[in-house]
C-alpha cells in the first residue's frame, strides 16, 4: 500500500513512528457535493447537479467506509442511476487495483488498472492517500468526493427528485442525537478498531482496545432500551455502526487483536447486527470473502504469510429478538 506525492506513487506503510506508535487517519481531501440542482452543499461546498448516469461509485467490498455508501445506494434506490465498480480485495504494493483475476469487477468506465489513476486523472499532482470509496463524475472526468460520511448524506437527498425515494436516514429532528452517536462510534469503534490494529506500541494498542470495548459496552446498554441508535427510527448512525459490527468477529477480533469480547458475546449488539443484516437489500452488500481476504492478505506487517482463517461461522441469518423493542423502520420525508 502507498500514497501519491505530487502525482507520483510511493509504496509506503502508515508511518506510526512519527506519532509514537499511533495510527493517524488522514482526512479525505475531495469534498465537492452533489445536490438536486447543483446548488452548494450544506456547508457551502461546491455543488454539482444530480443526473441519472452521470456519477459512478468506486468501492472495495472489503472496506467498511465504502460499505456505508453501498448500503445507502441500495436503500435509496440509486442502483439504476449510479453505477459501481469494485476493486480486488488485495491492497498490496500498488494499492487498490481493478485486477479481475483477483476478484475485481474491473473498471469498464475508465479502464484503469489501479485506483490511484482515478486520483491522478482528477489532479495530476495529487498528494495524499488513495482511498475508497470515491464518487466519479463522468461529465467532468474527476472524483467529486472521497469521504464516505459525505456520500451517505449526498445519497440521502440529492437524487430524490429522480428516484421518488422519500426515505430519510438523517431526519432533521434526530440530527443532534445522530451526530453525537456518530462522533462516539467513529472515534472509538469505526476508527477505533484500526487504531488498535495498526498500533505499533503495546501501550497504544491497549489504550485503544480499552476505549473500543468501553464504547461497545455503552452501545450494548443503549440498545437494551432502544431498537436503533437514535431510537425508534433506523438512521445513518445504524448504517455506520453496522459496517464495523459485521466485520468484527470475522476480522477485527483476530487480525486487529480486538479480542476482549466478540460481538456474538453481546446479546443486544449481536441481535441488532442480525436485524440490520436481514434488512431488505443489506445482506447483498456484504461480502465476507472479500472482507477476510482483504485484511488478512493485505496487511503483511500484521499477518506476513497472508493466511486467511477458516472461521468463524457467523450465521447472520439466524433469527433476532429486536422486535421486542418499538421500532418504526426508516422515516419518510414529510
Ligand atoms: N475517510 C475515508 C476513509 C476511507 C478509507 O480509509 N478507506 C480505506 C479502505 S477501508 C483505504 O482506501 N485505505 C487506503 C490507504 O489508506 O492507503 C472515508 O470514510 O471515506
Amino acid at each position: 500500500m502507498g500514497l501519491l506525492i505530487d502525482g507520483q506513487w510511493h509504496d509506503q506503510w502508515y508511518d506510526t513512528e512519527k506519532h509514537g506508535g499511533e495510527f493517524v487517519r488522514e482526512s479525505a481531501k475531495l469534498r465537492d457535493w452533489v445536490t438536486a440542482d447543483g446548488a452548494p452543499g450544506p456547508d457551502g461546498q461546491p455543488g454539482r447537479p444530480a443526473e441519472a448516469g452521470r456519477y459512478h461509485l468506486y468501492v472495495s467490498l472489503a472496506c467498511p467506509w465504502a460499505h456505508r455508501t453501498l448500503i445507502m445506494r441500495r436503500l435509496k434506490g440509486l442502483e439504476g442511476l449510479i453505477g459501481v465498480s469494485h476493486t480486488s480485495p488485495l491492497m498490496l504494493d500498488q494499492g487498490w487495483t481493478y485486477h479481475q483475476d483477483e476478484g475485481s469487477s474491473g473498471d469498464p468506465l475508465n479502464g484503469v488498472d489501479y485506483h490511484r489513476e482515478l486520483y491522478t486523472l482528477t489532479d495530476p499532482h495529487y498528494t495524499g492517500r488513495v482511498t475508497v470509496p470515491a464518487l466519479w463524475d463522468r461529465q467532468d472526468g474527476r472524483i467529486v468526493n472521497n469521504e464516505s460520511a459525505d456520500l451517505v448524506r449526498i445519497f440521502n437527498t440529492a437524487f430524490d427528485g429522480l428516484t421518488g425515494n422519500r426515505l430519510d436516514l438523517y431526519p432533521a429532528d434526530l440530527r443532534e442525537t445522530i451526530d453525537a452517536v456518530n462522533a462516539d462510534v467513529y472515534d472509538h469503534v469505526n476508527n477505533g478498531v484500526y487504531k488498535a490494529g495498526f498500533a505499533t506500541e503495546q501501550a497504544v494498542y491497549e489504550k485503544h482496545v480499552e476505549a473500543l470495548f468501553a464504547a461497545l459496552d455503552r452501545l450494548e446498554t443503549r440498545l437494551a432500551e432502544w431498537r436503533y441508535l437514535a431510537g425508534e427510527w433506523l438512521t445513518e448512525a445504524d448504517i455506520r455502526l453496522f459496517t464495523t459490527l459485521v466485520r468484527f468477529d470475522a476480522v477485527y477480533h483476530g487480525h486487529f487483536k480486538c479480542n476482549l469480547r466478540r460481538i456474538e458475546d453481546y446479546p443486544n449488539l449481536s441481535n441488532y447486527l442480525r436485524e440490520l443484516y436481514q434488512w431488505p437489500g443489506v445482506a447483498e452488500t456484504v461480502n465476507l470473502d472479500h472482507i477476510q481476504r482483504h485484511y488478512y492478505m493485505s496487511h503483511k506487517t500484521i499477518n506476513p504469510n497472508g493466511i486467511v482463517p477458516a472461521g468463524p461461522l457467523l450465521r447472520l441469518d439466524r433469527p433476532h429478538d429486536r422486535k421486542r423493542l418499538p421500532g418504526r423502520g426508516i422515516r419518510e420525508k414529510g
